[in-house]
């Protein structure tokens, strides 16, 4: 009662006893969706701002930028349904209690500056080619879905420079270990979305418990015969002041440098975070290379200045990015940003609120104890857009129209201390993937059509494009 008393001034939708609000989470994953979005609609008219209970929680949903910045400047620590990935990543950084998460965080912070991971180019650049050369399949016929093509690429990529190992999914994407994580990840998601296998005695009931742990175990054992051998590497290479010598010209992956750091990493400290971040890192960037390459296709003239931005930088060469290549990409970026705006792909970002917080735009305090659901995918259409937030226009990221916008309307990333680690990385991979592919195929495709949320945001039919081989890049 106090908490309703609290936030007396949002809108909720209509509520039913026991359950509250908990029907917008019944029905398939694009009716999941829809019904988020009219709570995003509710809220659009209170000032962006809603409550929803789910059971007895208090959830409060916000797509207005000011009170998106106060939470996630604020309130740190996750919401408690990310708890069904504690199994799996243990106390890697995703999923982290806030304390642990604090201290490990700023020892990860280096590892993912910008000149750290340009030191990666070179692999993404190597997976981009065997990337081309797989799509020559599809070249010149009808439409496919180019999302599982490039998901193999960038698990090559997260892998490699993750665990300095190459796993080669490209060719070779049958694996147990890719078969493991693909079903946990399909049991994490059916739960997340099906309330009544949330408690814990219920879900352990069913098969899914059984099969979880199972797939679990497959998963950690790979992860930590990686971490092992790299520890004897490790051990065997570092010197008299515990550093490790670095064999000139060789990879230094993600894992690599988590040795002899302020903090001793255990093994299983090691597999947690190592794990966590190609969860975190591989969907992600795939799912935004796919939706702009599907907004290219069905954009020809924003295609065009892409392609003729590509020709500006490479001429007629077919050389692989470099740094400064990708520095040039100005328009390509401002695509990709679009891209991210429309498609959010991680739609929600949901936080536990562990003090009383005041929220200066909508005026209402979320009460601790309650969860705060940052509903990006609405904030990125909403009237912080201006008119025709629905419209894909890349130049809205020219910075003379970018001046005067909030910094926290734009959140593809989320914001503040715990926003994306590995964003600087992404968009490397992301320019570098989507430069390779418009230099050498010319895209077609129509509208993205209706979408789902599992997590993750995708669209019903897959990411359907078409590709014509550029003869002579042109
Ligand atoms: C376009 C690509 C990407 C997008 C859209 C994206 C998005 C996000 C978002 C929204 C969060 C915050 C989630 C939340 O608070 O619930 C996050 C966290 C995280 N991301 Fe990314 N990400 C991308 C690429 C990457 C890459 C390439 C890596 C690493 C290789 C990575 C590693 C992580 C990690 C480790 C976290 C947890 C950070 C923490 O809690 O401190 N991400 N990402």
């Amino acid at each position: 009662q106090r908490m309703d008393r609290m936030t007396s001034q949002l809108p909720v939708p209509p509520t039913l006893p026991l359950i509250g609000n908990a029907s917008i989470f019944i029905g398939d994953t694009q009716q999941i969706l829809k019904n988020l979005w009219s709570v995003a609609h509710l809220a659009a008219k209170h000032k962006n701002s809603a409550k929803i209970w789910l059971g007895p929680k208090l959830y409060v949903a916000i797509a207005d930028p000011e009170d998106a910045q106060v939470v996630l400047e604020n309130c740190l620590d996750k919401d408690s349904v990310y708890r069904f990935m504690r199994p799996w990543l243990g106390h890697g950084l995703f999923v982290a209690p806030v304390d642990l998460w604090k201290v490990h965080r700023k020892v990860l912070l280096p590892i993912f500056h910008n000149k750290v991971v340009e030191e990666y180019l070179d692999v993404i650049a190597e997976q981009g080619k065997v990337l081309i050369g797989r799509l020559h399949e599809q070249a010149n016929r009808g439409n496919f879905d180019v999302l599982k093509y490039i998901t193999a690429c960038t698990l090559d990529i997260v892998f490699e420079t993750a665990m300095g190992e190459r796993m080669d999914v490209q060719r070779t994407p049958e694996t147990p270990y890719l078969r493991a994580r693909h079903i946990v990840m399909t049991i994490l998601n059916m739960r997340l979305f099906k309330v009544w296998l949330q408690p814990e005695f219920l879900f352990n009931l069913t098969h899914y418990a059984k099969q979880q742990n199972e797939n679990i175990l497959i998963t950690h054992k790979f992860t930590d015969e990686v971490v092992q051998k790299k520890r004897l590497e490790y051990e065997r290479n570092k010197d008299g002041n515990g550093l490790k010598k670095q064999p000139e010209g060789k990879l230094r992956s993600v894992l690599d440098l988590l040795f002899g750091r302020e903090i001793e990493f255990t093994n299983e400290q090691l597999r947690e975070h190592i794990d966590s971040i190609t969860i975190a890192g591989n969907d992600t960037t795939a799912l935004v290379i796919a939706y702009t390459i599907v907004l290219l296709g069905a954009h020809q003239d924003v295609q065009e200045k892409v392609f003729l931005e590509q020709q500006s930088i490479f001429g007629a060469a077919s050389r692989s990015p470099t740094k400064d290549d990708l520095q040039k990409m100005y328009y390509l970026e401002r695509v990709i940003k679009e891209s991210m705006r429309l498609y959010t792909v991680v739609p929600i970002i949901a936080r536990n609120v562990d003090k009383d917080i005041y929220l200066p735009t909508c005026g209402a305090t979320v009460p601790a104890g309650a969860g705060a659901v940052i509903g990006a995918f609405a904030l990125h259409r909403s009237a912080a857009w201006g008119p025709n937030p629905d419209k894909f226009d890349p130049d809205r990221f020219l910075p003379e129209r970018s001046v005067g916008r909030h910094p926290a309307a734009f959140i593809p990333f989320s914001y503040g201390a715990r926003n994306c680690i590995g964003r600087n990385f992404g968009m490397l991979i992301m320019k570098s993937l989507i430069s390779t592919i418009v230099r050498s195929y010319r895209i077609e495709a129509d509208d993205i059509g209706a979408l789902k949320i599992e997590v993750l945001l995708f669209p019903i039919n897959g990411h359907q494009v078409k590709i014509l081989k550029r003869t002579n890049q042109g």
